[in-house]
């Protein structure tokens, strides 16, 4: 297929639409295709008057800006936009095994090969974003996707920024994931945000739940205090990739380069040979 470019004009008669994939705040997500080229994508729409509602215009403008010049293997891509009267639409790339959190959800957790191989794949992916100083800053399951590959693929840039950052937030959702630095309404932080978002990711892919869990004043404190403690059955080297991560001082965190040398990543890293022999006895569950 030749994929959608940004430079081209669409509109929705240019899709076929298929079954919806899943909804979200502010509209759903639907399988189409282009007519022309029969490129399979995943339409998001976006009701104008919820946008307008929700006073999250610049967020949306924002996601468009910066998600539409990102080409990366594990960044969801954004190849176009258009509207009509009442929505937007945002010609996404399409993920084939859908939302991560509903597959953690169903295994409740991952096995330390799977884990390690999805964080390996998120710091590349920061690592990419990071040098064109983005932040992405919501990094959760519920952000991320799935590929055909079983590739991660992280979405939603709604809360991304350029940094560094001194524009106050106002936060919706879990504060499970939020830095100590970007609680308390505190300004000033950079990229190492994404760094301790990453470590509460590794957690909960080991152990099933948020290591800060707990009641909304109780979770802040707890974040605040890096107080959180880490089951026996998680192996020696996560525990030491997750302290790593879970550092109160940014500058402290391990980095994105240090991530793939680490003893947990290049202990579950497959690449040649080995690769290609778990992919050929891949057996669906
Ligand atoms: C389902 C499914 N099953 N299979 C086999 C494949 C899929 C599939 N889904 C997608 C989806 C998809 C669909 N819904 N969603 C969830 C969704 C939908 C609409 C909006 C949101 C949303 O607002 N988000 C903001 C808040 N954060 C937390 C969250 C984001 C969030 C994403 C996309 Cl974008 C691309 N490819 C897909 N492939």
């Amino acid at each position: 297929y030749n994929q959608p470019s940004s430079g081209r004009k669409y509109d929705l008669s240019m899709f076929d639409i298929g079954r919806p994939l899943g909804k979200g705040k502010f509209g759903r997500v639907y399988l189409a295709q282009e007519k022309s080229t029969g490129f399979v994508c995943a339409l998001k729409t976006l009701y104008k008057d919820e946008i307008q509602k929700g006073k999250v215009e610049k967020q949306v403008r924002r996601e468009i800006e910066i998600q539409q010049h990102l080409a990366h293997q594990n960044i969801l891509r954004l190849y176009g936009y258009f509207d009509d009267a009442k929505r937007i639409f945002l010609i996404l790339e399409f993920a084939g095994q859908g939302e991560l959190y509903k597959h953690l959800q169903r295994e409740e957790q991952f096995p330390e090969w799977k884990a390690s191989q999805y964080i390996a794949q998120m710091a590349a992916a920061l690592k990419y974003l990071h040098k064109k100083h983005v932040m992405h800053r919501d990094i959760k399951p519920e952000n991320i996707l799935v590929g055909i590959h079983g590739e991660i693929k992280i979405s939603d840039f709604g809360w991304s920024v350029h940094a560094p950052n001194n524009r106050r937030q106002t936060m919706c959702g879990t504060l499970d994931y939020l830095p100590p630095e970007m609680l308390g309404g505190s300004k000033n932080y950079n990229e190492k945000v994404d760094l301790w978002s990453l470590g509460v990711l590794t957690y909960e892919f080991l152990v099933g739940r948020a290591p800060f869990e707990d009641t909304g004043m109780m979770t802040q404190r707890r974040i605040c205090r890096a107080e959180y403690s880490i089951p026996a059955f998680v192996s020696p080297e996560a525990k030491d990739m997750i302290k790593k991560l879970l550092v109160l001082d940014p500058e402290k965190r391990i980095t994105l380069d240090e991530i793939p040398n680490h003893p947990w990543i290049k202990k579950h890293c497959v690449t040649g040979e080995r690769a290609w022999n778990r992919a050929s006895s891949f057996k669906p569950r």
